[in-house]
């Protein structure tokens, strides 16, 4: 019902205008990059990590392609020492020749990162845990550990020409003096960019905006929605200064995932709105979820921004009204970015005559205002009695008419 039945009504086609006062764009200060900001897609690699993931190659470069045509920056792919057939899928994908930059995810170690750079990749991440939990239970190692291989193996990468990120994980359950320690001397190593983890999905936007505040030059970020906060996270990431965000395609990795590329994009269509339609094809959107849904079969969710059979649908009569008047009233975002389309619903009691006038007028009849308004309560009867479809509302409407004309003839 994505709104393709009574899509066409006129005044719906009215021009949005968000006026300059609208609180909902961009917080622009020195540090603000959301006029900037870059996004690192990791359908491929986080999104690989999602319970139901089985990509076979051709799926891996479909996407990849979509991704690189949609114009992501950067696709991360899963590291190739995970199997034989990822090592392969790697510099497969290495080969296509795509708009977007190439990266793999790798453990910080060196045999990792040969294999990575055997690959022909543009980039390599480079991550390791760094919060006592992980360095306790997971790799063993101190922080001094860390650094000391973190520093030979980002020499290694940066030698071969290969351009290097190094992640922190569990970066907002890790010592805050160890952390910026770090980052510091990994800078001084020469990456291309540092990265902060929320792996547990723990952050809030506030914990977020204090830590990305105390970092400089290219900082990616990376937020899992363990607690709803992954899209809040990622927008006060980039007014805090970060430069790049990592998403996948439906939030689709580890556990419920992380940072949905459709939800990124329908916030940051508001907040920065010239900045995300020059840079992202946004039609693309709804055949790349629908792809990668179908690929790891699952659906798209019914209230997924944008995208959800329901996100675009309007249905009370107040609302309706005014939306048919100017669709600013009830829309933050035109569907049309996105190459969609909205639609008025008449199927229940609490619609309203205005929204019944514009259906009828779609249909081809021409009735007063008055008589709009009887078929209206007949509709609102039908509605109190049980769930309507659109052709159910449609009949009474083609009824009501069918009998004005045999009165008129009698
Ligand atoms: N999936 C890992 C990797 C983080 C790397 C950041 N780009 C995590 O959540 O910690
Ligand atoms: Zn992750």
């Amino acid at each position: 019902m994505c709104g393709t039945n009574n899509a066409t009504a006129d005044p719906t086609t009215a021009a949005h205008t968000i006026s300059a006062s609208t609180p909902y764009q961009r917080v622009d200060d020195f540090l603000s990059n959301v006029g900037s900001y870059k996004i690192i897609e990791s359908t491929l690699r986080e999104g690989e990590q999602f319970s139901n993931s089985f990509y076979t190659t051709e799926m891996k470069c479909k996407i990849a392609t979509m991704l690189s045509d949609f114009g992501v920056d950067y696709i991360e792919l899963t590291s190739p020492v995970s199997s034989p057939q990822s090592y392969e899928d790697c510099k497969t994908i290495c080969k296509l020749g795509l708009k977007s930059k190439i990266l793999t995810h790798v453990r910080c170690n060196m045999e990792d990162a040969k294999k990575a750079v055997e690959c022909g990749v543009d980039g390599v991440d480079l991550v390791i845990g760094t919060s006592s939990f992980l360095r306790e239970y997971s790799h063993g190692k101190s922080m001094e550990m860390i650094r000391k291989t973190a520093l030979e193996v980002i020499e290694y990468v940066k030698s071969k020409g290969v351009e290097v990120r190094f992640s922190s994980e569990d970066s907002f359950r890790s010592d805050l003096v160890d952390l910026l320690t770090l980052y510091k001397a990994v800078d001084k190593a020469g990456v291309n960019r540092v990265g902060v983890a929320d792996t547990v999905g723990g952050a809030t936007p506030r914990m977020v905006y204090d830590l990305i505040r105390t970092l400089r030059g290219e900082v990616e970020t990376h937020f899992h929605d363990d607690t709803g906060c992954a899209v809040a996270n990622a927008l006060t990431a980039i007014e805090a200064g970060a430069t790049h965000v990592d998403t996948s395609v439906l939030g689709i990795g580890e556990r419920n995932g992380i940072t949905p590329l459709g939800a990124l994009m329908a916030r940051m269509v508001v907040t920065s709105p010239e900045y995300t339609k020059s840079k992202y094809n946004l039609k693309m959107l709804k055949d790349i979820e629908e792809y990668v849904a179908s690929c790891v079969q699952v659906n798209i969710p019914f209230n997924n921004p944008i995208t959800g059979f329901c996100a675009f649908t309007h249905k009370a009569g107040i609302h309706a009204k005014a939306i048919l008047a100017n669709p600013s009233t009830y829309e933050i975002i035109d569907p049309s970015l996105f190459g969609l389309t909205r639609y008025v619903s008449i199927t229940s009691r609490i619609t309203g005559w205005n929204a019944v006038k514009s259906r009828v007028q779609q249909l081809g009849y021409s009735l007063t205002d008055d008589q709009i308004k009887e078929v209206t309560a007949k509709i609102k009867q039908m509605g109190d009695i049980r769930p309507l479809a659109v052709d159910d509302a449609d009949s009474i409407i083609h009824s009501y008419n069918l009998s004005l004309q045999q009165a008129t003839v009698a």
